[in-house]
């Protein structure tokens, strides 16, 4: 039973958003992370900063269950992303982790609202639930004039709010982002930020934020320091 529900024996209640133990990855036949451990509650925020190439963008996916461990686990809300099959994985993911990353990432071919709505529909919400949802991320996001416009007719800070209203949509208990803001002007950057910031404590989630820009790291709650794969001693509080 414990294999087919996935509940780790490291968190059995999912009292922790996220627990990674003794997390190693490799990539292309490379160990990239190495023995990386995190114990994260709900409702905090925390900044993923260290050299380039020193794996931060390898752990955050790793985090959201898309780069396989080697060695060691990662613990999703009470679930061991060892223990699931692809189906489960993927099934978690649409609920309980949500992803932004330098570009928007969304859908060209559907609107601004229907990108915030797909995961929702994908994760077999009803249409009414996922109207009302979606109207409301939208409305908060202050979207609701471009909410009908592809991603190509709306500006890049009005595209990357739309990803962060997809990602925050399904009020996942993770928020991954990765360099959310690093691709927008300076105006744009802090107006994103702010908005990421606020929907992560509305929806109660743990934000997992990797970021080279020290004003950005230094608006979240906690700081965890890679360093050759590694987080580094002494200089993370989040880090275990
Ligand atoms: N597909 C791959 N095959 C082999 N090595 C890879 C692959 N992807 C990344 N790497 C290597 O893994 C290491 C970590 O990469 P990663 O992208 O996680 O670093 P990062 O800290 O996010 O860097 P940056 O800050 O520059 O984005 C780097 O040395 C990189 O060259």
């Amino acid at each position: 039973m414990e294999i087919s529900s996935g509940r780790a024996s490291v968190d059995p209640q999912g009292a922790y958003a996220l627990v990674v133990e003794g997390l190693c990855v490799n990539l292309g036949g490379q160990p990239v992370l190495s023995s990386v451990n995190l114990t994260l509650p709900a409702a905090t925020t925390v900044a993923v900063t260290g050299p380039s190439g020193a794996g931060k963008s390898t752990l955050l996916n790793a985090l959201g269950g898309l780069q396989p461990a080697a060695r060691g686990r990662v613990v999703v809300a009470g679930r061991d992303l060892n223990r699931l099959s692809d189906d489960e994985r993927a099934e978690l993911r649409l609920r309980e982790v949500g992803f932004v990353l330098q570009s928007s990432g969304l859908v060209p071919e559907l609107s601004l609202q229907e990108n915030i709505a797909l995961p929702l529909e994908l994760a077999g919400m009803r249409r009414r639930g996922v109207r009302d949802r979606v109207a409301e991320v939208v409305a908060q996001l202050g979207l609701t004039t471009c909410a009908r416009r592809r991603p190509s007719e709306v500006s890049g800070g009005q595209a990357q709010r739309a990803a962060v209203a997809r990602a925050v949509a399904a009020r996942p208990s993770v928020v991954l982002a990765d360099e959310p803001t690093g691709a927008l002007d300076s105006t744009n950057r802090e107006i994103v930020l702010d908005l990421l910031l606020e929907q992560v404590e509305r929806c109660g989630s743990l934000l997992v934020l990797v970021t080279h820009d020290p004003q950005v790291a230094a608006r979240c709650a906690r700081q965890v320091r890679i360093v050759d794969g590694r987080v580094a001693a002494g200089v993370g509080a989040a880090g275990g």
